[in-house]
């Protein structure tokens, strides 16, 4: 758990006048689980669309293992291994699970729901969907209508759909938001079980789950990296806490 998969390095992104990313530096080592935490507007989403190519940067670079990506469209990113998981929802609410999973791995492979196709090119989909369920614990629910199921296996199958992708860098944003307890418990042991085969970015404000989770944090604010480091250094870095107190009391109290 040594070497570094992915290297930010001076990173920006502007909107009008503000800059949403603001020369920001930023290590993930593979294998790692890396929170990366802040207070409300502080760059984390704008960050994370920049690593996955949803938003194109201004200037500075991003490096997967050495290699440089800044300029890669999304889906040469997903075909590099980089996946980005939660906020922006990507379900089809009448299909089934299988199918949604089904067109996960279509996206990666390239397969087109060619109905004449090849056997073996539908039983890829299938093998593939299967092997997804499986791991987020959805295979008793495969022909279940998506729309049907609650918000905790929703979420569950979002990111059931990102490691269709096969992802090595899974990019998580919020994973937890809008669950309730049991389901946010969930999450975590499933989050906590992809630790041995991917490296995971975690962005969340559920500050309890993120020192429970992360094995490095780092913390953005406006735009920037003002510390990364192992949770307890993090949480007894005064700038850290300083950081916090400007914006947020209830999240130093959760860190505590
Ligand atoms: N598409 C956009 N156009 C203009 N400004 C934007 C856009 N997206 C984000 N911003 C601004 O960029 C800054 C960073 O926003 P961002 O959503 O990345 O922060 P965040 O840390 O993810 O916040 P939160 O924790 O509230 O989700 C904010 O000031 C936000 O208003």
């Amino acid at each position: 758990m040594s070497q570094p998969i992915l290297q930010v390095d001076q990173l920006v992104k502007r909107f009008g006048g503000l800059v949403a990313t603001d020369h920001c530096n930023l290590e993930i080592r593979a294998g790692e689980v890396h929170a990366l935490i802040g207070p409300n507007g502080a760059g984390k989403t704008t960050l994370l669309a920049q690593l996955s190519g949803e938003l194109a940067s201004d200037s500075g670079r991003i490096l997967f293992e050495g290699r440089d990506i800044t300029r890669l469209p999304i889906h040469k990113r997903v075909a590099e291994g980089i996946v980005r998981s939660f906020q922006i929802t990507t379900l089809l609410p009448r299909l089934t699970v299988r199918e949604n999973l089904a067109l996960a791995v279509q996206a990666r492979t390239g397969h087109s729901f060619d109905f004449l196709g090849t056997v073996a090119d539908e039983s890829d989909l299938d093998e593939g969907a299967e092997e997804a369920a499986r791991r987020v614990g959805l295979l008793d629910l495969m022909e279940h209508i998506v729309g049907t199921l609650s918000h905790g296996r929703q979420r569950a199958l979002e990111l059931g759909m990102a490691l269709a992708c096969k992802p090595r860098l899974l990019l998580l944003d919020e994973p937890m938001a809008g669950t309730d307890p049991e389901e946010s418990k969930k999450m975590g042991d499933l989050i906590n079980s992809l630790r041995e085969e991917h490296t995971l970015i975690l962005v969340e404000h559920d500050m309890d789950a993120v020192f429970r989770l992360a094995d490095r944090v780092s913390v953005l604010v406006a735009g920037h990296v003002i510390a990364s480091g192992q949770p307890d250094e993090i949480r007894n870095d005064p700038q850290v806490i300083a950081a916090y107190l400007g914006e947020d009391e209830t999240a130093t109290e959760n860190m505590q």
